[in-house]
């Protein structure tokens, strides 16, 4: 399993190593130990999650506000996405910024978001299944978003604007000069 930080470091591309055989493969998906490792933190998982999504669903930019901050675990179960992570930490150096990663079943890749992030993902196979783990619960209170095409975050989905279906919620979300201050750069989310 190699954990590779992104351009922004604190963003992690989690290469698994996969087992293949002619049953199939085996691969591990979670390693608690290296993961602590890789990330410097302890780092508790206590939700796992699962979505089904057909080509053009765009979920997010989504994060929760602290005490329910979250860390998120992502992969693709079947199918493929662009997964992207937006940093809206207050002060940081790439404030604003973001990292996308092509996750599918075939690479089985994973990417590490840590909180202080906005995270969304767009499929780009004709159907997804989308699994991940999250470090804090999920709290409707503290749930909030910010939107997918704001221009002052310029990112590549990687699919025509016409082919992306959002929610509702997900089509009235801020811009990211209209959120005011979610996280700072300096505080530890996970004290
Ligand atoms: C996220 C979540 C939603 N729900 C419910 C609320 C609602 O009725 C239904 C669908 O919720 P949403 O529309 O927010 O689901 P979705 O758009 O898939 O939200 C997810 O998007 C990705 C990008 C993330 O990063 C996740 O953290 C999460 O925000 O599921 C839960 O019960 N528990 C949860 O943890």
């Amino acid at each position: 399993m190699k954990f590779i930080p992104q351009a922004i470091p604190e963003v992690l591309l989690i290469e698994p190593k996969v087992h293949g055989d002619q049953r199939g493969y085996f691969v591990e998906t979670f390693r608690h130990d290296l993961f602590e490792a890789a990330t410097g933190y302890p780092v508790h998982f206590v939700q796992d999650n699962e979505s089904s999504s057909s080509r053009g669903v765009l979920r997010g930019l989504h994060f929760q506000l602290a005490p329910y901050a979250q860390s998120k675990l992502v992969r693709v179960i079947q199918g493929e996405v662009l997964d992207v992570a937006v940093d809206i930490r207050t002060g940081s150096p790439t404030f604003g910024q973001h990292v996308s990663a092509l996750l599918n079943d075939q690479n089985k890749h994973q990417l590490f978001i840590p909180r202080g992030f906005a995270h969304a993902f767009v499929v780009l196979s004709e159907q997804a299944i989308f699994a991940y783990k999250v470090d804090n619960l999920y709290s409707p209170e503290c749930d909030r978003g910010l939107s997918w095409d704001d221009p002052s975050l310029g990112i590549d989905w990687g699919i025509a604007a016409e082919e992306i279906q959002l929610s509702a919620k997900d089509k009235q979300q801020p811009k990211l000069s209209e959120l005011g201050q979610c996280f700072d750069y300096g505080v530890n989310y996970y004290a």
